[in-house]
């Protein structure tokens, strides 16, 4: 699988640009466009029962890889096939309407996935009492703090249970008494789901959590190791 995003068109631009994407590795001068190749040439497979963690540096192509997976980004060649429900935890306002409430999302969520009104009711609650939102579930979500719209966030995909988690680490980010809350629900959802994808850059996050690692290095991947030979390595 390969995914490119188009940068600028070559000819509004300098000759200085023209020569960059001629001798860079990652900028291409295609049709007359300069396109950066964020994922290079992937191929693999991921088995139930694994938690894949993707770490590599700033850049390397592990957000691009989350999106594929989540169906955000279509690859421009290769293709990619998944089966299960999948939990997507890579943008907190991914799905959201900002202008409806919190609890108007889970209850749209709910209702989506072909609940009962009195189950998406339901739903709603068990989100405000675990988000911590308290009165702001009844406030317009454009309205959240950055930590508020991921802790909505977070409770609206862990509610649903699906069989394959792909995850940002950052949404492990927040204060401790959300984190100690975050933690022992993923567990269990990790427990619970079939495949956890995870793109991290805390080694102890990936040591705690993780089967497997598949380092990614401009658009590649480099490794693809059991997480025990991976630090042993
Ligand atoms: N929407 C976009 N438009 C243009 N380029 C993009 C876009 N999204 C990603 N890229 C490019 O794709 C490459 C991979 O980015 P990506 O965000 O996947 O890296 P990452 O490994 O998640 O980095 P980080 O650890 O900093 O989050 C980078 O070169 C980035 O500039």
């Amino acid at each position: 699988m390969t995914v490119e995003f188009p940068l600028y068109h070559l000819g509004a631009r300098s000759l200085k640009k023209r020569l960059l994407a001629k001798s860079s590795s990652r900028l291409r001068d295609d049709a007359n466009r300069v396109v950066v190749s964020a994922l290079r040439d992937l191929t693999f497979t991921i088995n139930p029962g694994e938690r894949v963690a993707l770490v590599g540096s700033n850049g390397a192509g592990k957000t691009t890889l989350l999106r594929c997976l989540a169906g955000i980004y279509e690859p421009v060649s290769g293709r990619i096939e998944m089966q299960g429900t999948i939990g997507a935890l890579i943008d907190p306002a991914a799905g959201m309407d900002q202008d409806a409430t919190g609890r108007e999302n889970i209850v749209l969520r709910g209702m989506f996935l072909g609940r009962t009104p009195a189950e998406c009711e339901a739903m709603a609650e068990e989100a405000g009492q675990f988000s911590g939102l308290g009165e702001f579930l009844d406030v317009p979500v454009r309205t959240y703090s950055a930590g508020m719209s991921i802790r909505l966030a977070f409770a609206a995909a862990t509610l649903m249970s699906p069989q394959i988690l792909l995850m940002d680490e950052w949404f492990l980010a927040g204060d401790a008494d959300f984190l100690s809350r975050a933690t022992t629900r993923l567990e269990q959802l990790v427990s619970d789901a079939d495949i956890l994808v995870l793109a991290s850059h805390d080694m102890n996050v990936v040591q705690r959590w993780c089967t497997r690692v598949l380092k990614m290095d401009q658009g590649r991947i480099v490794v693809d190791l059991p997480v025990n030979d991976f630090f042993a390595s």
